[in-house]
């Protein structure tokens, strides 16, 4: 749906490429987006707290935002929408530390693997107790089909770089190669 609106905008070929940006009020659809996830969240907090879930014991570790998050106004103030051709994908990074703390990408069209890597510096004590003595560089693959929500918080935010590498033979998903087309990604952060 909210790639019929970002074309629909024309945003992406007033463009010469294939990234369109906006700061400040978001578009409406991108309004409605941000609504629709905080209430996907709330809905989850709400279900795990009224079904006694574990997710009680581990705290708000389990939550997909926590609340101090979820209740920030606005919620995102910044838009990016990424179109990628076959083979295009994006390299690991972290998100620059100009954006606080909470972000979401909605993944649109081709399915797509995204990889998750622990940032290698002064975190090794982190990663030995996190991730075990062996697994430092081991990635995490996270399967994004059409309309997948990342939302990326505290250490999955600062602590873990991701990436998506779409060149033949890293789209595999339980030993299938992944057919890889067109895909547009809507990223919201909200700025420091
Ligand atoms: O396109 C994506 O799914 C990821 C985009 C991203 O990580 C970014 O813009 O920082
Ligand atoms: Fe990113």
């Amino acid at each position: 749906m909210q790639v019929l609106f970002v074309a629909a905008e024309g945003w992406l070929s007033e463009f010469s490429g294939n990234q369109a940006m906006r700061f400040g009020n978001l578009p409406q659809w991108a309004i409605e987006l941000s609504n629709s996830i905080k209430e996907a969240v709330f809905v989850s907090h709400y279900l795990s707290e009224s079904r006694n879930l574990p997710t009680r014991d581990k705290g708000k570790e389990a939550y997909p935002l926590p609340p101090e998050l979820l209740w920030r106004e606005p919620l995102f103030d910044q838009l990016i929408a990424n179109t990628y051709q076959p083979g295009e994908g994006i390299c690991a990074h972290v998100d620059l530390m100009r954006f606080e703390d909470g972000i979401a990408i909605l993944s649109l069209e081709s399915s797509c693997v995204m990889h998750f890597s622990l940032v290698e510096d002064e975190l090794s004590d982190y990663r030995e107790e996190k991730a075990g003595k062996n697994s430092s560089s081991a990635k995490i693959p996270v399967l994004l089909t059409e309309g997948s929500l990342v939302l990326m918080w505290g250490e999955a935010r600062y602590f873990w770089k991701h990436e998506i590498n779409r060149k033949p033979g890293f789209q595999k998903w339980m030993g299938q190669e992944i057919d890889q087309r067109k895909r547009t990604s809507i990223t919201l952060r909200k700025l420091c």
